[in-house]
């Protein structure tokens, strides 16, 4: 489970103080997804930085199952929006340097393959990621972070950068990986779309300073072809009034 409670993040310029969150309450069960959606400048990768371990200052509590954020014991799995592939390895070394260094390799290569399988990567193991499009690395990238067999996903708008169909398409093929393991995940984005269909809770920021308006529990979640249902899009509506602030439903 992911507890944070009061965590308020300021950014210390030289004279100025900026404050990116402000009293951020909210709880993620195990094998749950959260979307995080708000505004652009409204803290979201902030929020994801802090869970990731890279920021360490800030003001609150923040708990993995009941402990403190440390990114050397914790199998954290990140997912970059650029998905931080190195360009002068391969797709196998890419895939399996997350889990190099964190000494597990040697064990694993079994289920290694079994996720290069899932992911469609066999063919393109040899290659490297300037030789890929954009769902193909995206999808070396969600590889690399399964592998891991993390203890909690964070992803940063990991289908932003990809046209509507191969997004669509990541989506689906995320949620089925993602039904076979259940790892809790929080997915930052400002698609409304994508927190509907992937997030069985969202947390819906305001503006800058990010401060939680409001947190769903997603009733569509799971929806068979709920992107082509009515629900969908009124919830969508919904999402977008609460963002507009013509709704002042406190969480
Ligand atoms: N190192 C920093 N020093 C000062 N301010 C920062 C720093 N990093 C981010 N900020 C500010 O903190 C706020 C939150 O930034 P963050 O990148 O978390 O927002 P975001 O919601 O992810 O934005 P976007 O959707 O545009 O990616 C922004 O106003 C940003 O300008």
């Amino acid at each position: 489970m992911i507890e944070i409670k009061g965590l308020t993040v300021r950014y210390r310029q030289r004279h100025r103080c900026f404050l990116a969150l402000d009293n951020i309450n909210l709880t993620i069960n195990n094998g749950d997804i959260c979307a995080v959606i708000g505004p652009s400048g409204c803290g979201k990768s902030t929020f994801l930085y802090v869970l990731s371990g890279i920021i360490k200052e800030y003001e609150g509590n923040v708990l993995i199952d009941g402990k403190h954020i440390n990114a050397s014991e914790q199998r954290i799995g990140l997912i970059l929006q650029d998905y931080g592939l190195l360009p002068w390895r391969n797709v196998y070394d890419n895939v399996t340097l997350g889990l190099k260094m964190k000494g597990g390799y040697k064990g694993d290569t079994e289920y290694i393959q079994y996720i290069v399988e899932r992911l469609g990567l066999r063919d393109l193991l040899d290659r490297y990621p300037g030789q890929l499009s954009g769902g193909q690395r995206q999808r070396v990238a969600i590889a690399r972070s399964f592998v891991l067999r993390p203890s909690i996903l964070l992803m940063d708008e990991p289908f932003s950068a990809l046209d509507a169909i191969t997004r669509e398409e990541m989506q689906d093929l995320f949620l089925k990986i993602w039904n076979e393991y259940r790892v809790s995940t929080v997915l930052v984005t400002h698609s409304i779309d994508e927190a509907i269909y992937l997030g069985r809770k969202i947390a819906i920021l305001s503006p800058s300073p990010g401060r939680i308006i409001k947190i769903i529990e997603n009733p569509l979640f799971g929806t068979e072809d709920l992107r082509i249902k009515n629900e969908f899009y009124e919830m969508e509506m919904e999402i977008r009034k609460i963002i507009r602030g013509d709704s002042h439903n406190e969480s």
